[in-house]
């Protein structure tokens, strides 16, 4: 039996499985996911087998044996190999970095390389062994096992002596591979099995042994197995004292594992399917009639913010159970709150597996290993749990579907919604992509006219659910308020409101969109900011050399020293910490409470959650944060909604930055006045007449859409193109501009003998653009420069095969080599 084996070494050369002889001790265990350790160039290294076949490509002379089976259980199946191989086409990467993408961090500890005595050696290797130090030989028959490392440092002078006996056998070598704190295990201490002759050992007991005595005693009452640190704890005495007790046969010490639940000590309510509402009713129909159909539909929620879209997911994921198959959930990362786990826990219970990154690596593995093992139905989780090793997935529900954060922006740069698609379809699984602001690609592609004798894939709701009427949504220009005398960066309309939410008692989200900090040049009297003249996109301050670039097209000018515009000298570099806001507030508003949530206050484990509750109890009269406050939250007493700066979004120099800005403001807007009490928002912005401002404004998506797609269609922009990203990097400016040029040539080159280079403006089906390349928006980075490459494509073109040949002759060559690609398919952000 050979094993095609794909190597954890993330290089172009060996990304391709190699072929391993599987010894006949592990014939039967050995499985297409199973990980191993298998010899490459000399060393022990871990990787994934994709295939088994009778016989090898390979002579089989020269074929190596598995060293190693590292897991009882295969961790992958395989169609997660199949889905890694479709991964590492699509995005670009090696086939190894997307099966490491999906395993629990738990199981990619380090490679480590572990010695011990081989227990049965001939007189001439006795004698070899009789070389190595006594104190080296009792250390290994004392701990079995040793780290070669350690070894080496301790016995530096054997050196020579422990590699002959690594060569003749009389030390055998292996590599652990499994991170040894992936499985808890925990002394545990049993109480007496037969409690009669322990009682009466107990009786008999001499005097002098009172502590034994004692923990006797102490298990004998309890009659519950406990955790020796636990029992030492309540009970006193040592771990001497406890082995002494077991030693006498009385208690029974034992290593048990122990699973971490990161929910164990929260109880969750219970709660029954509420009455759909008719909007949700026809919504779920649709949904559970793919599910049981089995059909790997893609289907588009687009539900108002409050429509109660979590209500949908959770009966039609009840449907899912029903048939026997498997859900899982995708909600953005910052979205994880406790009001979205709590509503799953509370439906499914124990039947739910939660994965995301504010566990401790030991906890997502638990969680993960409840799934493999069948334990549980649903995982809910972030991006990485689209990978949850599931056998018979009937439903995928990707939660605020236009969140970038499905994108992962490191290698494998996947986006969470395509893989889903892709997983769904070996499934023969339903997607639902909901969202109150879905993204311009999944809008387009839900509104295409169906096929013939099927329904639309897009599903509306477009009302809430308890019957409240969205806000009314207040625009503040704040070009006005400066006029009108007031600098402060609180309007007079922001400032009253709060004034009557303290006053009634009810509460407040201030949000301020803090990304793009200090990056565009603003001016406060008229507003204007600096446009590049060939991208319609703002430009970007760079303060060392002190001028404004575009990030697409290279495009540079001098920074202005007053307003092109207006000659104002309150042009300026825009931005206001969270911070400031705070002390603002306090100054403002004496005796307020306000609860921060950024990236600084929320570093700490569960800190997140510690804020949201206490703004839950209403120890807070103001919410103040960046984008985390903007999602999913649903508190019945807030009724003010205040954004501090619109513009902060929607002058990135990005061509998605309307669409984020509209979100980010539909999405707050949303919070407020969801149950009994209306509510009310206010917008303040230097540009109040933007078509992203004035349909938020109204809850207009639909109006929005259109308005964008206008735009993207005459810049060329998704969805009327696709965009890949190439960025290239060296320590050589010189070097790295040449190949860069040389690079974007060849793409150029093959691209043209595929008869596809051309502009995409001239209306053929299948073209390709090359733009740049430019330095990129962060031209160094890490002591090395960095260019990039935009491609812009439409139509069926093969464009990993187009770059995979265009690298070809980059990595081969020598000092060439040394310029890192870097590939971003379908990229969120181009800064
Ligand atoms: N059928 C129903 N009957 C009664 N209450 C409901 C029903 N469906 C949803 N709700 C309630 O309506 C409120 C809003 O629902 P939910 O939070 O699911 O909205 P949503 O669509 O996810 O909104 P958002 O996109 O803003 O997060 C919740 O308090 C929820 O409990
Ligand atoms: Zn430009």
């Amino acid at each position: 039996m050979i094993a095609r084996v794909i190597v954890d070494v993330p290089s172009r050369q060996t990304d391709r499985p190699f072929d391993y002889e599987v010894p006949s001790a592990m014939s039967g265990w050995i499985e297409v996911g199973s990980r191993v350790g298998v010899p490459f160039g000399g060393r022990v290294l871990q990787g994934f087998v994709v295939e088994l076949a009778a016989e090898a490509e390979v002579d089989s002379r020269r074929l190596k044996a598995v060293a190693e089976l590292l897991d009882p259980l295969p961790p992958l199946l395989p169609d997660l190999i199949g889905l890694a191989k479709w991964m590492s086409d699509k995005y670009c990467c090696s086939w190894t970095t997307a099966l490491q993408a999906m395993i629990p961090a738990a199981l990619k500890g380090k490679a480590e390389r572990y010695v011990s005595l081989n227990d049965s050696l001939d007189e001439e290797l006795e004698q070899l062994a009789s070389r190595l130090p006594q104190e080296l030989l009792d250390m290994l028959s004392r701990q079995r096992q040793t780290k070669l490392e350690s070894l080496k440092e301790r016995f530096p002078q054997y050196a020579p002596d422990i590699k002959a006996a690594l060569e003749e056998g009389v030390l055998l070598e292996q590599t652990a591979i499994r991170d040894r704190l992936a499985i808890r295990k925990v002394l545990t201490v049993f109480p007496p099995a037969d409690k009669a002759a322990a009682a009466e050992a107990l009786a008999a007991w001499p005097t002098k042994a009172g502590k034994q005595r004692e923990l006797l005693a102490f298990m004998l009452e309890r009659g519950e197995p406990i955790a020796l640190q636990a029992l030492l704890a309540e009970a006193g005495g040592s771990p001497a004292s406890v082995r002494a007790v077991a030693a006498k046969g009385l208690l029974e010490l034992r290593e048990i594992e122990q699973q971490r639940d990161p929910y164990a000590s929260r109880e969750f309510e219970r709660t029954v399917p509420l009455p759909l509402t008719e909007g949700q009713q026809s919504v779920y129909t649709r949904i559970a009639d793919a599910v049981t159909r089995g059909e790997p539909q893609v289907l588009l929620l687009h539900g108002v913010t409050g429509s109660g879209k979590t209500e949908v997911y959770l009966q039609a994921i009840q449907h899912c159970l029903k048939q026997g198959k498997q859900a899982i959930v995708l909600v953005p990362e910052i979205a994880l709150t406790p009001q979205m786990v709590e509503r799953f826990k509370g439906r499914f219970g124990d039947a739910v597996a939660v994965l995301h990154s504010r566990l401790s690596n030991g906890e997502r593995y638990d969680e993960w290993r409840k799934i493999r093992s069948r334990k549980v139905q649903v995982a809910i989780g972030a991006r990485s749990a689209i990978f949850a090793p599931f056998e018979r997935i009937g439903l995928v529900i990707i939660d605020e579907e236009h969140e970038s954060s499905y994108k992962q922006e490191e290698s494998p740069k996947y986006h969470a919604r395509d893989v889903s698609v892709q997983r769904a379809r070996q499934h023969g699984a339903a997607v639902v992509l909901g969202s109150a602001t879905p993204s311009l690609e999944s809008y387009a592609a839900a509104s295409r006219r169906p096929a013939e004798g099927r329904e639309s894939s897009l599903l509306p709701m477009p009302d809430r659910a308890l019957g409240r009427p969205l806000p009314p949504v207040t625009v503040i220009d704040m070009r006005a308020e400066l006029a009108a005398g007031n600098r402060s960066m609180f309007s007079r309309t922001l400032h009253e409101g709060l004034v009557q939410r303290l006053e009634r008692g009810e509460q407040t989200v201030l949000l301020l969109n803090r990304r793009g900090y200090s990056t565009f040049v603003m001016c406060r009297s008229c507003g204007y900011t600096a446009l590049c003249p060939h991208c319609d996109i703002s430009l970007t301050y760079h303060q060392k050399s002190r001028l404004l670039r575009c990030h697409y097209c290279g495009h540079a000018e001098q920074a202005p020293q007053t307003c092109p515009s207006c000659e104002s000298e309150h042009i300026r570099f825009f931005g206001t910490g969270t911070q400031r806001v705070e002390e603002e507030l306090a100054k403002l508003f004496p005796g307020i409470r306000v609860i921060r949530m950024d990236v600084d206050t929320t570093t700490e484990k569960n800190a997140h959650e510690k804020l949201l509750k206490r703004f839950g109890d209403r120890e807070a009269d103001v919410l103040l944060g960046t984008q985390m406050v903007a999602k999913g939250l649903d508190f019945p007493f807030v009724t003010l909604v205040g954004v501090i700066a619109a513009d902060t979004s929607l002058n990135l120099p990005d061509f998605r930055s309307a669409e984020r800005t509209f979100q980010l403001l539909t999405q707050v807007a949303g919070r407020a006045g969801r149950h009994q009490l209306p509510g009310e928002v206010v917008v303040q912005t230097y540009s109040p007449e933007h078509y992203a401002v004035t349909t938020a404004q109204k809850h207009d998506y639909i109006r929005f859409v259109e308005e964008e797609l206008k735009h993207r269609g005459v810049m060329g922009y998704p969805p009327y193109c696709r965009l890949v990203l190439v960025t290239m990097s060296h320590e050589q400016l010189a070097l790295l501009s040449s190949v860069s040029e040389q690079f974007a040539e060849r793409l150029r080159e093959l691209a043209a003998e595929e008869g596809v280079l051309g502009p995409l403006g001239a209306g053929l089906p299948r073209a390709l653009e090359v733009l740049g390349p430019v330095a990129s928006p962060i031209s160094r980075m890490k002591d090395r420069y960095r260019f990039q490459c935009v491609i812009k494509y439409r139509g069926n073109i093969d464009v990993p095969a187009l770059l995979r040949a265009a690298l070809a002759p980059f990595v081969a060559g020598s000092p060439q080599k040394l310029v890192q690609f870097s590939i971003d398919v379908d990229p969120q952000v181009i800064l």
